[in-house]
């Protein structure tokens, strides 16, 4: 039986990563509920999103090696006071996102959504005022099979 491609290969490597979040931010910017928690939103923000997940679907890790590994990535959302509605519309633009610029394998797609999902609930809790960062571990791994 041919191996089966890994999870970051199947869902097209960086170059879809690249894609999906760069449209996804496009309708971030013009959703109101959303356009105002992105205020200060940089060139560099689509960048290190990618980088961010391509780590995480199991691409090179980049974002451990420069740009500060999990707890970089939770620090970066201190303090937003992310509510329960606007995770669940960022959650529901990307997975709308996804399923027009990533492939259509139904499970590749569940996966995805089930980290979006997960990831959510971690940047939102983290961004309560006085929310405890604390020592997050590694920067997570998803694939095939889940939290890895
Ligand atoms: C899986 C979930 C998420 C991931 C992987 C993620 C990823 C990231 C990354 C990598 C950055 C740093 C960007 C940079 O270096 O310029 C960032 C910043 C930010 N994120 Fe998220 N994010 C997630 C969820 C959310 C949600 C749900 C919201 C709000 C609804 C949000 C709001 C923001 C904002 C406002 C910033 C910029 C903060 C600043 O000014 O530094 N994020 N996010």
């Amino acid at each position: 039986m041919p191996e089966q491609p890994s999870f970051y290969d199947a869902l097209g490597g960086a170059d879809a990563l690249h894609r999906l979040i760069d449209s996804f931010y496009g309708q971030v910017l013009q959703d109101p509920l959303l356009a105002p928690v992105f205020a200060h939103f940089t060139p560099t923000h689509v960048e290190h999103v990618v980088v961010w997940l391509t780590e995480v679907f199991g691409g090179p890790a980049e974002y451990t090696k420069r740009l500060g590994g999990h707890h970089g990535l939770l620090s970066h959302h201190a303090g937003l006071a992310i509510t329960e509605e606007q995770r669940a519309r960022w959650a529901e633009l990307l997975l709308a996102t996804a399923a027009k610029e990533l492939p259509e394998d139904a499970l590749l797609q569940q996966r995805f959504a089930e980290y979006v999902e997960w990831g959510t609930r971690i940047a939102k809790s983290v961004s309560q005022p006085g929310a405890e960062l604390g020592d997050p571990g590694p920067t997570p791994r998803w694939g095939w099979n889940g939290p890895a």
